[in-house]
């Protein structure tokens, strides 16, 4: 969670550095959101599981493994909308600067 964190805030910062406009904002806040509410039930349902089934049981198996997914699919939109949103005003900053 420290690392998410870590990361909502540098991606924020940069945000505002580069002077993103708003819809971009909007993507960011909602692809952080996305990730941070995956973990988040993640946690909860890893939690549930190895309260009540600590032995090894499928249907647990398969509790762990669709929480995982969804913090998975979480992270692979983050990752798009970062691309997306950043890689052109990032280029645009890096060509102003080597002129
Ligand atoms: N009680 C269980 N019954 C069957 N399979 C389980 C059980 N507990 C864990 N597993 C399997 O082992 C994998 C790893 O479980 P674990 O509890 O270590 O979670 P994790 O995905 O490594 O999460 P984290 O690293 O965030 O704690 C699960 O994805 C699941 O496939």
């Amino acid at each position: 969670m420290k690392i998410h964190i870590a990361a909502a805030v540098s991606c924020f910062i940069a945000a505002a550095l580069l002077q993103l406009d708003k819809i971009s904002w909007l993507f960011l806040i909602s692809a952080v959101a996305a990730v941070f509410i995956a973990e988040l039930v993640n946690t909860a349902v890893e939690a549930v599981i190895d309260l009540v089934s600590p032995a090894e049981h499928p249907l647990a198996r398969v509790a762990k493994d669709t929480a995982a997914g969804a913090s998975l699919v979480a992270a692979i939109y983050a990752a798009a909308v970062g691309i997306l949103i950043f890689w052109e005003p990032l280029m645009q900053w890096v060509r102003s600067i080597t002129g």
